[in-house]
């Protein structure tokens, strides 16, 4: 049986039994870090700089927040107050979009969204294809009315600010700065607009596992309501706290970084925690590979002799290795890893 959404205006007073995690998949369960995800400076003309910075964050968290990146706050804000408005709609409006079919586009969903699904995560979704806008713009919902507007100028902006972060990841890596363009980024960019209700024991509750994008990089907006996670890496690996900044962007890798930089760059792991006072939204817009795309380590990312970590593959099959492994980071990687 589908769950029902969770923005239903109801305020839950209890969290019904569907949501209560056993004790090891609660977020008290595993350590937390004071680390802080380094923020980067976009501004300014020092890009060795930039791109010194990006790849220190890359290394240990494979997460970063950006300023001055050059969104306009007031795109920042129409998109965030209309995806607020999205959720707020009568449930019977939202769920014109609802659906269990995880391939379909846009879609409205709860939790991770299949009919199969015993545990439930705290937290709605509306996915959406984003660009390149002529294949999307015109299945995009109707309400709330400025939707619309404000999807193409914020995915435009932010596409932007993404391709110019791969570019300088590509020369941090000692790469043609091209690298990421073409086949790697020439997928769909897809969004995911995440709702996190207030949850009355966030101990017991999680918004979302940990896990790792199975793209390249993805690039995250919040409301100010804190709940995103990021892993440290290391023996500790400890859960660091992404502290809303505002106006700034949430940047982490996904599973292809990890792979085309032969491990030099992590994929970031993260997870969501619930919060008992105020709703959270996010919007999480992943820049991807063409699904016929053939992802392998860059040539000069594997030292001379040595064979690459992980073996090439098409990101169709990688996709596919991604869904049977319900994105547990080390699995999906193991299943491409090379032995020697
Ligand atoms: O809500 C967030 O901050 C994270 C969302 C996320 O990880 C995702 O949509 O993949
Ligand atoms: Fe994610």
């Amino acid at each position: 049986m589908a769950a029902e959404p969770l923005s239903n205006g109801a305020a839950y007073q209890s969290v019904p039994e569907s949501y209560v995690l056993p004790g090891d998949k609660r977020p008290g369960s595993s350590p937390s870090s004071a680390a802080a995800i380094p923020v980067v400076d976009l501004g300014g003309d020092d890009p060795d700089r930039i791109v010194k910075q990006i790849m220190g964050a890359g290394r240990e968290f494979g997460f970063f927040q950006v300023i001055n990146h050059g969104v306009p706050g007031q795109v920042m804000g129409e998109m965030m107050s209309s995806a607020e408005e999205f959720f707020g709609l009568p449930t019977e409006e939202k769920m014109v979009l609802y659906s269990t079919d995880s391939k379909k586009l846009p879609r409205f969903h709860t939790s991770i969204g299949n009919d199969q699904e015993k545990l439930l995560y705290w937290r709605d979704c509306l996915k959406l294809g984003c660009y390149p806008l002529e294949q999307f713009r015109h299945q995009w919902p109707q309400k709330p009315a400025r939707l619309r507007a404000a999807l193409e100028a914020y995915t435009t902006a932010v596409r932007a600010v993404a391709l110019r972060l791969l570019r300088l990841t590509a020369a941090g890596l000692g790469l043609d700065e091209g690298h990421f363009e073409g086949e790697l980024t020439a997928g769909p960019v897809i969004m995911n607009v995440n709702h996190y209700v207030p949850c009355p024991e966030p101990s017991l509750t999680m918004g979302l596992a940990p896990h790792c994008d199975p793209n390249v990089v993805t690039v995250l907006a919040d409301n100010g309501v804190r709940g995103l996670q990021a892993r440290q890496r290391g023996s500790g690996g400890g859960w660091v706290d992404v502290e809303p900044l505002p106006g700034a962007l949430v940047v982490n890798f996904g599973h292809q970084m990890e792979v085309v930089s032969n491990g030099a760059l992590r994929g970031g792991e993260h997870r969501v925690v619930t919060n008992a006072r105020a709703a959270r939204t996010s919007l999480a817009t992943f820049v991807m590979p063409a699904m016929g795309c053939a992802v392998a380590a860059a040539p000069g990312m594997v030292p001379d002799g040595e064979a690459p970590r992980y073996r090439a593959f098409t990101y169709q099959e990688f996709m596919g290795a991604y869904t049977a492994a319900i994105g547990d980071r080390d699995a999906v990687l193991a299943r491409f890893q090379n032995k020697d």
